[in-house]
C-alpha cells in the first residue's frame, strides 16, 4: 500500500507526463486520486495550476462535497464530475484531458452523442477487452458550465461508459480501478481518439 507522500508523487508526476505528451497544455484539465473512500478524501490538482510544473505538495484534498480539506487553493472548478464517476463507479482515479483530438473530435461528433470505435487492437487496453473484435461507444456529453447539471448527466451514462466519457469542445474524463489503470485507459481512449481523427482528415483529403 502506497502512503500519502507516494501518492501525492504518483498523481504529481502523472499530471507532469501527462501534459508532456500535449493532453493538458496551460491550466487546462484535472485530476483526482481516492486517498480514502469512507469518509471521502481526494487528493486533486487544485484550480487553475499550471499542469507543466505541478509538484506533489501542490496537491490538495478535497472532501465529498467538494470542500478543500487540506492544502492551498481552490477546488477544480469540475471536482463534481470526479465525485460523480467516483461515487457511481469503482474508479480511484479520474484524469481529466484536453487533448487537441478529443476537443475536436468530441464537438465534430456531439449531435450524435457518441463516438463508435471498432476492430482496432488497442481497443484490449481498456479494462475487460479481449479481442480487437469488439466495438465502443464513447458518450459525449454537451458541454456545460453549470457543473451540477453537467456532473448529473455524466452519472447517467458513466456505467455503461467504456472507462472514459467526452465533453463536447472540451475534453476526456477517463478512469480506473487504480492510478495506473486511470492512466492507462487516458492512453488507450487518447491513442483511440487519434485514430479516428486522422480516418477524419483523410476523409476530408479525399472528398
Ligand atoms: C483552460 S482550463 C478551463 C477549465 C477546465 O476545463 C479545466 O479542466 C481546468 O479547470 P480547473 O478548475 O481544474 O483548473
Ligand atoms: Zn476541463
Amino acid at each position: 500500500m502506497f502512503d500519502s507522500q507516494q501518492q501525492r508523487q504518483a498523481l504529481s508526476d502523472t499530471i507532469r507526463d501527462l501534459h508532456q505528451r500535449g493532453w493538458c497544455d496551460g491550466t487546462g484539465g484535472n485530476f483526482s486520486l481516492v486517498l480514502q473512500k469512507m469518509p471521502l478524501r481526494l487528493l486533486m490538482a487544485p484550480s487553475g495550476i499550471e499542469k507543466r510544473k505541478i509538484e506533489a505538495d501542490e496537491l490538495i484534498e478535497v472532501d465529498s462535497s467538494g470542500k478543500v480539506i487540506q492544502g492551498e487553493g481552490r477546488a477544480s472548478a469540475e471536482t463534481d464530475m470526479h465525485l460523480k464517476i467516483i461515487e457511481q463507479t469503482n474508479a480511484k482515479a479520474v484524469l481529466h484531458t484536453h487533448s487537441i483530438t478529443a476537443t475536436w473530435l468530441s464537438n465534430h461528433y456531439k449531435n450524435t452523442g457518441k463516438i463508435t470505435i471498432e476492430g482496432w487492437e488497442m481497443l484490449k487496453g481498456l479494462q475487460g477487452i479481449n479481442s480487437h473484435s469488439t466495438s465502443i461507444s464513447l458518450p459525449i456529453l454537451l458541454n456545460n458550465q453549470n457543473l451540477a447539471q453537467l456532473s448529473q448527466a455524466a452519472g447517467e451514462l458513466v456505467n455503461d461508459a467504456p472507462y472514459g466519457l467526452l465533453v463536447a469542445g472540451h475534453g476526456l474524463y477517463a478512469w480506473g480501478e487504480s492510478l495506473n489503470e486511470a492512466r492507462r485507459h487516458v492512453e488507450i481512449l487518447e491513442f483511440l481518439l487519434e485514430l479516428c481523427w486522422r480516418e477524419q482528415l483523410i476523409g476530408s483529403q479525399k472528398s
